[in-house]
């Protein structure tokens, strides 16, 4: 076992490398029961396995871990849906219209998702494997060693054990590996998906209604959101959105596994790091979303690693952590506190947090059912430990805080407060990261927040991003609606490969897209495109993203959108940007309501008004002035209650040293 220290630039303290401890002895029924009292996670039924278990799970401690990023407070209970679907029907085998009846709308959220991380191990680690006679190859093959079928390294250079015959891929096996790889290659590097809930039993019971409309079998969106004219009438005005994928409340959890993350599974195997996440309001559906996908995703992991990429040394580990606050918490170790360090290398290591090996379904559906197990005592293992697995794929899931936590600046409690300023920070640091990713940018803003340190290694190299955007259908939940898909589309907009021409093209040959050709391999060329990028794209999709008037493009728009008044600022860090919004819709409001007073101070000094309805027209002035004047003021108190957090958040940040 190896500890290496090295200052760490930032925080000065020393520096981890992973240390990983075998065990066979991982469950521990009475701290399980501990965890899974506080977790509901009792309540998740069995399911039949995909994959024969093969028994032979263990864990270590200390390896890079996984993440999820949830407030505090949300509970964990689980339901029993996600074992008991059937494995990935066929997107159109389930009649549209037809929900599942266990997925029921008012039932609790469930427990976290987690991360899956695929190791390949060094082959003096390779336990004994049978070679079934279907996979012997003709002897060419075999000084190929195949973590992936193109991985030319020669098998036998290393490897100390030579009495050991590694098995090889016959043809078929062969071609599985070349379908898989092209697969890989054809997941676009960001995919945004929007997940609509339905109505909830509340909102029926309030008559609200549903303002979010989809076109059938389209990836088009719209929001019709109720407005006030200047005579206080009602109009709706329409706000459309194009998306990778535009999922209605009739979908099942299996087609939004289908639709997000099945295809990033074979990506793993390729060195590619994958990160899924669920971004929306609270109780737009983020973890009945998320819920699902991680058991799902290590089923179709399993598989590969049983058939296709069989005895090519990879290895499934799990972990699961909490981002609180700015901490980490090992949630399979009673929540103990974790510090996070980067090593030598570079290479973020998560000290302390337990990971479990796993080879079946049922160990993975054990672990999030029972939670975590006793510290490891750890039964030694061999010299060889001081080398341990190289992750070559990884696969997170993230279930955020609820988006509109980030913007609720209103609340006195600090604490509170000061868990916005953190979750506003993430969001806002995990959008910097991800356009950065999709524009191949040298440097990735991942120090913005602690979710995008943790995930560093999610955002550097050949990596993959889907993120699901869940909204709410209520009439209520109008503003909160249109704030996160805002952020999905300025996600997708920001995307260097992906501009709203392309979302029009993706939209006719998506399923081109999502089986045989890359998005990118479609469109047209151009000089806005890949191939032709340059500085000055970047600085028009910067002033793109803050332009925040794409909703008001229709003919009834305000004055100040043709006044073309707004102006976008220059973008500094993610925390500007923020505030750049805030500034820009209060400038925003502030020259809609003197366009209004224009617009109606012309119609009065036109018109021929008898006295009384010069009086009418003065007191109608008035209500819209006052009625514009508090939406202005409640603009500049978000945006000094901002200011102050972050401020705030910044003294936080540098008195704990991360
Ligand atoms: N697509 C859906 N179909 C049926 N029910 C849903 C769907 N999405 C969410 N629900 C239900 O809505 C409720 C809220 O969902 P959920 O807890 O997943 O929201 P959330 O976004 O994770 O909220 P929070 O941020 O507060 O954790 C739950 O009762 C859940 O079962």
């Amino acid at each position: 076992m190896s500890t290496v220290g090295r200052q760490s630039q930032r925080s000065g303290a020393s520096t981890v490398h992973h240390q990983r401890h075998y065990s066979d002895n991982f469950l521990d029924s009475s701290s399980n029961g501990r965890w899974l009292q506080s977790t509901g996670l009792q309540h998740l039924q069995s399911s039949n396995p995909s994959v024969p278990p093969l028994q032979d799970y263990s864990y270590y401690q200390g390896g890079q871990g996984s993440r999820m990023y949830r407030n505090g407070q949300r509970s964990f209970n689980g339901g029993s849906e996600f074992f008991t679907e059937p494995l990935m029907p066929p997107i159109n085998s389930r009649p549209s219209g037809q929900r599942k009846n266990s997925e029921d709308p008012e039932s609790p959220s469930g427990f976290s998702p987690g991360l899956l991380d695929l190791h390949s191990f060094d082959t003096e680690l390779l336990p004994e494997v049978a070679v079934p006679a279907l996979y012997d190859a003709p002897l060419p093959y075999r000084s190929v060693r195949g973590r992936s079928f193109d991985d030319t390294e020669p098998y036998l250079a290393n490897n100390k054990q030579t009495g050991r015959v590694r098995a090889v891929p016959d043809n078929n096996l062969l071609k599985s590996f070349a379908a898989e790889k092209d697969k890989a290659s054809n997941v676009a590097k960001i995919k945004v998906v929007v997940r609509k809930r339905p109505l909830n039993k509340r909102e029926l019971a309030k008559n609200e209604e549903d303002i979010i409309t989809i076109e059938p079998h389209s990836n088009f969106l719209t929001v019709h959101e109720t407005k006030l004219k200047v005579d206080l009438t009602e109009y709706v005005e329409k706000h459309e959105f194009v998306f990778d994928a535009v999922l209605n409340e009739e979908v099942s959890n299996d087609e939004v596994y289908h639709e997000t993350v099945e295809p990033i599974v074979p990506i793993i195997f390729q060195r590619t790091k994958a990160t899924c996440f669920a971004y929306g309001q609270t109780g737009s559906g983020k973890t009945y979303t998320m819920k699902p996908l991680p058991l799902k995703a290590s089923r179709d992991i399993l598989r590969l690693m049983h058939h296709t990429y069989r005895n090519q040394g990879f290895q499934l580990f799990v972990s699961f952590f909490e981002i609180y606050g700015g901490k980490l918490y090992d949630l399979l170790s009673d929540r103990k506190k974790l510090c996070m360090r980067e090593d030598g290398k570079q290479q973020v290591c998560i000290v302390g947090l337990q990971e479990y090996k796993v080879s079946d379904v049922e160990t993975i559906k054990d672990l999030i059912e029972k939670g975590n197990a006793t510290r490891s005592t750890g039964t030694t293992a061999d010299g060889n430990e001081s080398k341990p697995p190289r992750v070559v794929g990884k696969l997170s899931f993230i279930d955020l805080a609820g988006s509109e936590r980030g913007a609720d600046t209103t609340d006195n409690d600090k604490q509170t407060r000061m868990e916005g300023a953190e979750i506003n920070k993430s969001l806002l640091a995990l959008k910097e990261c991800i356009r950065a990713l999709d524009n191949d940018q040298g440097h990735i803003p991942f120090r913005g927040s602690k979710l995008t340190e943790v995930l560093r290694d999610s955002f550097v190299g050949n990596s993959r991003t889907v993120m699901i955007s869940c909204i709410s259908p209520n009439s209520g939940s109008c503003e909160h609606t249109l704030n996160t898909l805002r952020y999905a589309d300025r996600v997708k907009s920001l995307s260097k490969g992906n501009n709203s021409k392309k979302d029009t093209l993706s939209l006719t040959l998506n399923l081109k897209e999502s089986t045989t050709m890359p998005l990118s391999s479609i469109l047209p060329p151009g000089p806005t495109f890949e191939d032709d990028i340059d500085d000055s794209w970047f600085e028009q999709a910067d002033r793109d993203e803050f332009d925040l008037s794409e909703e008001f493009q229709e003919p009834e728009k305000p004055l100040w959108k043709k006044n073309g008044k707004v102006e976008s600022y220059g973008i500094s860090n993610s925390e500007d940007k923020e505030e750049e919004d805030l500034v820009n819709a209060h400038r925003r409001q502030v020259e809609e309501t003197m366009d209004i007073v224009r617009e109606e101070m012309n119609l009065l000094v036109e018109a021929d008004h008898p006295g009384n309805q010069l009086d009418d027209y003065v007191s109608r002035l008035n209500a819209i002035l006052s009625q514009k004047a508090a939406g202005i003021v409640q603009l500049q108190n978000r945006l000094s209650h901002f200011q102050r957090r972050l401020k705030e958040h910044n003294v936080l940040v540098s008195s704990s040293g991360n």
